[in-house]
């Protein structure tokens, strides 16, 4: 699919416009968020335009004078196009572009384009490629009466609609064929997912926010070497590291796509299951960029997407990240969650407090065991040095006395004599 700015012409310079129906600081802020989706895309704001309303209109989106508005702005800023910060309905989308006449595009199809542009893996391309494809059916549904009315009068087929009618049929062939394809990578990743619950290792699921230090902070963990940037949608493909914790007991971390505000629907979709992740994880990890000034809405974001990925009963650790650039001395809160710790991903503070955090739940999911193994059963010591913590471990004339936290599923197996 082609690339919403093209890079290789002329400078995309465009009017980021939003319509704001109650709390204009958060329009505002939503706004500064699309320069910066837009910027990651490759394109340049030239302005930014509020229309204070009761509600989006339903038919062009921003009222008459509103447009009128724009249209001049548009002229006297030479610019190439529009975005609005809302996905625009096909009518919208359709009737705005007759009445600007320019370039309309809306936050869905950027967030789409950074997308593309990001997916390295075949299944992050699958994923992207069906989430596009999904919302251009849906607009090209819209596009029919338009295009045929340019094709001739009443009652006339269009040569415009013959083609999307060809256009759709292709459209649903190719859908069809991605879910089958997405069907078989998610096989595969739950024949991985069975390995590693068979291994007994826990795992953790770094999620938070775009932009927030997921990545850096696996990084800083574990070396993973993945890319970190001060760019929107930075990861899109899921990473998995082994850390080894103090004690010895392994735990799996994985980073994952970010989270932002009014993400696709078709995304969210398509996403499900790098998205679900966090869904099979033993623990998450929700990284807080605590120098944001948006950061209560975007802790919100978070845990509502969460809750539509019916990500629930999950312990939670609030990771307040960015420690050091936090200029106010505040203390962070989040009432949601049970854990909290302070860390600087890139410096390094707070990261034991975090690992020590990280043990602790772990041990208080673990069952303690004291006994005496007779020394046929030394492989039993084995299990739990592999899987549990030991504590101590005695040789006496009758046997092994050891204390140790051991996983509750194996408890049993190791109590018996055999
Ligand atoms: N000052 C400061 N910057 C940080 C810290 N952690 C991360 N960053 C910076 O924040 C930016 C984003 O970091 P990433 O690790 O890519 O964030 P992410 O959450 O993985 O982002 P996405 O993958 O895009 O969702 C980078 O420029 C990092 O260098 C920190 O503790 N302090
Ligand atoms: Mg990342």
């Amino acid at each position: 699919m082609a690339e919403l700015f093209d890079m290789k012409e002329i400078e995309e310079r465009v009017i980021l416009i939003a319509v704001s129906t109650d709390d204009e600081d958060d329009t505002r802020a939503s706004l500064d968020e699309l320069e910066e989706l837009v910027k990651t895309a490759g394109g340049i704001t030239v302005d930014k335009m509020i229309q204070n309303r009761e509600r989006i209109h339903p038919g062009t989106y921003l009222g008459k004078g509103k447009i009128d508005e724009v249209r001049e702005r548009i002229w006297e800023l030479q610019a190439t196009g529009v975005v609005c910060d809302d996905e625009l309905s096909p009518a919208q989308l359709r009737n705005l572009e007759d009445a600007l006449d320019t370039k309309v595009m809306d936050r869905t199809m950027v967030i789409l384009d950074i997308f593309a542009s990001r997916a390295t893996t075949s299944e992050g391309k699958i994923q992207v490629e069906l989430a596009q494809l999904k919302y251009r059916a849906a607009r090209l549904v819209g596009l029919r009466s338009s295009l045929s009315r340019l094709g001739g009068g009443i009652g006339t087929r269009g040569p415009g609609e013959k083609k999307l009618e060809m256009d759709r049929r292709l459209i649903h062939e190719r859908i069809g064929q991605l879910k089958s394809e997405l069907e078989e990578v998610k096989r595969h990743r739950d024949v991985i997912r069975k390995q590693r619950e068979k291994a007994h290792t826990p795992v953790a699921a770094i999620v938070g926010y775009t932009n927030a230090g997921k990545s850096t902070l696996l990084n800083r963990l574990t070396d993973a070497g993945i890319l970190a940037e001060d760019k929107l949608f930075a990861t899109l493909d899921p990473t998995t590291r082994n850390l080894e914790l103090e004690s010895g007991q392994q735990i799996m971390l994985t980073d994952t796509v970010g989270f932002i505000r009014k993400l696709p629907h078709h995304l969210i979709e398509a996403f499900k299951s790098t998205l679900e992740e966090a869904k099979y994880s033993d623990i998450i990890l929700h990284v807080v960029d605590c120098s944001n000034p948006n950061m209560d809405m975007q802790m919100h974001v978070v845990y509502e997407t969460l809750r539509e990925l019916k990500v629930e009963d999950k312990i939670i650790v609030t990771v307040f990240n960015k420690i050091d650039q936090k200029e106010d001395g505040e203390f962070p809160r989040d009432l949601q969650s049970d854990y909290q710790v302070q860390i600087s991903a890139k410096t390094g503070a707070g990261v034991p407090e975090l690992l020590d955090t990280l043990e602790q739940i772990l041990r208080s999911q673990k069952v303690y065991l004291e006994r005496v193994f007779s020394y046929q059963e030394a492989g039993k010591i084995q299990t739990i040095r592999k899987y549990g913590e030991l504590l101590s471990e005695e040789y006496q004339a009758d046997g092994i006395a050891v204390k140790a936290y051991v996983p509750a599923e194996l408890f049993g197996s190791l109590i018996v004599t055999k």
